[in-house]
């Protein structure tokens, strides 16, 4: 059995005499990361929200990273062990089943990139779920061809199937647009900031305006167990493409250039000046979309239940069949108990629940981690968590004897 990395550990003043904010803070564990030692752990204040310190043996001097995604929300205490050396698994004590498991990226590809990038101390939180989710859809295309016509009509038929990816936006919602719905309104400083702190999958200057996908967008929809849609402009696609996200890219090109100024002013959302902008932008949108290479599938929207059935072919729904595509989420039918411990085996966590009450069988988990893919920005998927019945094994054990 492999060493156990991460623990709980208390008093850390104790433990690290040194540098700035030794103050224990209760419920906190440390993972020895070659000459690092990662401090996980979370206020006693009622709030238990989960921080992150670093403190760097060769220097003696203690860090805080910069922490991209979203991290674990309200946790009473955890245990930690670092997996493959680049990433720590955190199992959080006493929540539901589908947040317990968490991953503290430290030195994966991506930390990297970013650590470049910021040219800072880098970590990055992602959740850990079951589910290989089906593979979400681009859809791009110059404004007014009928994007949203077309992603209305999908979700209309295909409720359970599909989920809309809601984007965040600088430009002020149209009169029948609702925040949370359509758009996530924003203001440009706060989502400045977010895109700073790493919270967008992709982000992009459009019409003069901010939009971006956040990743808790996209993943909401995955976690639902549905077939995610993103209605994104052509610099969002080629940055999705670009990102670890495995999607498919349709673009949606209109019959003519005349039709696509017609269906835009007849939609009546835009001042003229926007209109203008818009159809400015549509022609560079258009040869890019036509010519890049971006995009799997061109579709022309000219008649829109022709182009609502090569949309439905493409993605397989000739059958018209209404139901979700991912299974079920992780560890559904497991409940971990408040106190554990962990262990390492192979590829193999081992989870010993603190219980010493016989009538619950279930005292020793398995939470295979031998095959985990994606990762921050997103969920790391792939997880499979199983109970050994150490009760009714030791029954066995004892009648063949
Ligand atoms: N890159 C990016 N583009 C987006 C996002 N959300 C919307 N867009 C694109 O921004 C453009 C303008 O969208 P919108 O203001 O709703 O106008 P519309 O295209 O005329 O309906 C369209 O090309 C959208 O596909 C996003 O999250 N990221
Ligand atoms: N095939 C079509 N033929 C005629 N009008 C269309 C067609 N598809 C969409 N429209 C109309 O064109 C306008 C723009 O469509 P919309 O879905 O808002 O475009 P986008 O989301 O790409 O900006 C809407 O008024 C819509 O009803």
């Amino acid at each position: 059995m492999g060493e156990i990395q991460g623990d709980f550990i208390d008093g850390l003043q104790e433990i690290f005499p040194v540098g700035l904010d030794t103050k224990s803070r209760g419920y906190e564990s440390s993972t020895v990361v070659g000459d690092k030692i990662y401090v996980i752990g979370g206020s006693d204040d009622g709030t238990f929200s989960i921080g992150v310190r670093i403190f760097n043996k060769s220097t003696g001097k203690w860090g805080v990273p910069t922490a991209l995604g979203t991290k674990p929300a309200q946790c009473k205490g955890h245990s930690a062990v670092l997996l493959n050396s680049d990433r720590i698994l955190i199992l959080k004590r006493d929540s539901t089943p589908d947040d317990c498991t968490w991953f503290l990226e430290v030195d994966t590809p991506f930390v990297r990139e970013k650590k470049k990038i910021l040219e800072t101390e880098v970590v990055a939180w992602s959740k850990g779920v079951k589910a290989h989710a089906p593979k979400p859809i681009v859809i791009s295309g110059p404004s007014g061809v009928g994007k949203g016509t077309l992603i209305s009509k999908l979700m209309k038929e295909f409720p359970s199937t599909f989920g809309f990816s809601v984007s965040h936006t600088t430009r002020a919602p149209r009169e029948k647009e609702k925040d949370g719905v359509h758009y996530h309104f924003t203001e440009r400083s706060l989502m400045e900031k977010e895109i700073r702190d790493g919270k967008f999958l992709e982000s992009a200057s459009v019409h003069g305006n901010l939009y971006g996908t956040s990743i808790e967008a996209v993943e909401v929809v995955s976690d639902a167990g549905k077939r995610c849609i993103l209605d994104i402009d052509v610099q969002g696609a080629r940055s999705v493409r670009a990102s670890s996200l495995e999607a498919i890219f349709i673009f949606i090109c209109p019959p003519s250039f005349e039709e696509l100024e017609k269906r835009l002013r007849a939609r009546g959302t835009e001042t003229e000046e926007q209109v203008q902008k818009r159809l400015r932008n549509a022609k560079s949108e258009l040869e890019e979309g036509k010519s890049s290479g971006l995009f799997d599938h061109i579709l022309v929207n000219d008649d829109l239940d022709k182009c609502y059935e090569s949309l439905k072919k493409l993605l397989g729904l000739d059958g018209s069949t209404d139901s979700t595509t991912t299974d079920e989420s992780f560890v559904k039918n497991v409940e971990l108990p408040n106190g554990h411990s962990i262990s390492e085996t192979n590829q193999n966590i081992l989870i010993h629940c603190a219980t010493t009450d016989l009538g619950k069988a279930n005292e020793l988990f398995v939470l295979d981690v031998s095959s985990l893919k994606g990762g921050a920005p997103g969920r790391t998927r792939g997880l499979n968590m199983y109970a050994i019945d150490t009760f009714a094994d030791a029954l066995e054990e004892q009648e063949e004897d």
